[in-house]
This record gives structure tokens, sequence and C-alpha cells, in this order.
């Protein structure tokens, strides 16, 4: 099953070409490049410090780079027509008001997005809340409860993109295998999915392709290309990066 979307024929759906960013004397983001296809999962991996998450933020056009270009969805970052509609974010489960309950953060979420009411039950259903668990306020749900309503968020619209920070927190096995799963429907159904990630193992069994990120591009490509670098281990091939790379980070806060 493929969805047509007219951003999506043929070329890339995120493009990312010498992105730097600086904060004070720090730089974040040096140089990066990359592309995201639709039909895939990529898996953004590094350290803590990387730069993943300040990526994602001007992806999404909340942060501007110092240098270089982005193209979310055939525009400049938070462009494009429609974009909040094309675009389902997670990035925080911690930040939703603890005394709403789940079904209402979601109400007032698909009103916010001009979005009919019955899309709530249909992502309530996605995300396996339904029953007592819609009913219960944000401030009494486990940590994997509120991770999956701020994946019924992402999910509101639809989204043609995905961008999932740290999808996996606060989840259990079962879980964790159910996120895979509906990170893989999503990527069969013609969506691009972008999710960073520290957990190497599970990644390794959900995503495509990968960026290994250390404030510059370490590595960007297939899943299998890498893993053939660490002779068949994932972890093997990341910390050789990662390790590898780490003189060049010191050196770039002189
Ligand atoms: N608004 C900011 N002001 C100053 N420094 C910042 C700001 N945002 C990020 N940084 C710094 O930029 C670097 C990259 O941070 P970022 O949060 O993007 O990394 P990350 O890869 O997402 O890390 P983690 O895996 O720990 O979430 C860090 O050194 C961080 O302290």
């Amino acid at each position: 099953m493929s969805r047509e979307h007219p951003d999506r024929a043929g070329g890339a759906s995120v493009a990312l070409s010498g992105i730097s960013k600086r904060f004070g004397d720090h730089q974040a983001l040096q140089d990066v490049s990359f592309e995201l296809r639709p039909g895939k999962v990529t898996g953004l991996l590094g350290p803590n410090g990387a730069g993943k998450s300040t990526l994602l933020r001007i992806l999404l056009g909340l942060a501007r780079p110092d240098a270089g270009t982005a193209h979310v969805l055939g525009a400049a970052p938070g462009t494009a027509p429609r974009s909040a509609r094309r675009i389902g974010v997670l990035m925080d489960s911690v930040g939703f008001p603890p005394r709403m309950t789940v079904r209402r953060q979601l109400q007032i979420s698909a009103v916010a997005l001009g979005l009919p009411a019955s899309r709530v039950d249909e992502v309530l259903a996605q995300v396996g809340l339904e029953g007592d668990a819609t009913r219960r306020r944000i401030g009494a749900c486990s940590t994997g409860m509120r991770q999956r309503l701020a994946l019924a968020v992402a999910l509101l619209p639809d989204p043609e993109l995905l961008i999932l920070d740290e999808p996996l927190n606060g989840l259990d096995p079962d879980g964790i295998r159910w996120m895979r799963r509906l990170v893989e429907r999503a990527a069969a159904e013609g969506r691009t999915v972008l999710m960073a990630s520290h957990m190497l193992s599970e990644v390794e069994q959900s995503v495509d392709d990968i960026v290994v990120l250390r404030r510059s591009v370490l590595f960007t490509g297939t899943l299998q290309d890498l893993v053939r670098q660490g002779h068949g281990r994932l972890e093997d091939a990341y910390f050789g990066l990662v390790e590898g790379s780490a003189p060049r980070l010191e050196d770039s806060r002189a």
C-alpha cells in the first residue's frame, strides 16, 4: 500500500545541506548534510550532546541554522503548506498538563489542527489507549502511557513525515515491539520516518537507513552498509565511528 503525495514523487522528503549551528562558543552542528526518503525509517544516532535534538528543531523550523539549507516536504522548515498537518512530531512526553485527561488532550490537539473529532478515537485505538486509559489524568499515567499519548498526538494528522525523538523511552518490551511495528507500518504506507534513539539493538531491528551524528555526520547510508563496517555488529560500527570522532569534537571547542 502506498500513499500518494506530490512531494514523494521520486525525490527526498527531507534534504539537509551544509547545516551548521553554534551556541555561543560551542559548535553544536558542523556542515551536516543528508537526505531522508519516503517509505524508509531512518535512525538518527549519536552520543549525548551530539546535536540530534538541535537538528530536529532545525527541521521543524524551531531553530535557525547559522549556515546551510534545509528542505522539508519541498519547502524551508516550518513553511511547507499545511505543514502542521503533514508532519507528526514526538519530542517530549513530559510536557502535557498533568490534570488533563488523555482523551481531552487529544481532542484539543485535533481541534487545533482542524481535524474531525472522530480522528481522536482512531488514533487512541492505533496507539492502544482505550477504555479507562483514555479517561485517566495525564499526571496519573505511566511513562509508557504518556509515550503512547505523545505518539497519538503525532499521528493525529495522518502525517507524511514522522519525527520521533527517543520514542522508546519508558516503553516496556511489549511497548517497544508495538512501536517497532507501528513505525514499520508507517514506512510501508509510504511515510518518511526519522527516529532519534540511543537504543542500538532496537534501532538495528527497526530502521532501513542510518545517520550517525556527532556534531558532523559520521555516517549516512543504509543500516546494512553500516553493520558491514562493524563486521556484522552495529554496536562495533557505531563505537568505531563515535570513538574515532572524539578528538575532532574536542578540537572544535577551541
Ligand atoms: N539552546 C541552547 N543553548 C546553548 N547550548 C545548547 C542549546 N541547545 C543545545 N545546546 C548544546 O548543543 C549541544 C547539542 O545538544 P543537543 O540537545 O542537540 O544534543 P543531543 O544529541 O540531542 O543530546 P541527547 O542525546 O543528550 O539528547 C549540547 O552541547 C548542548 O548543550
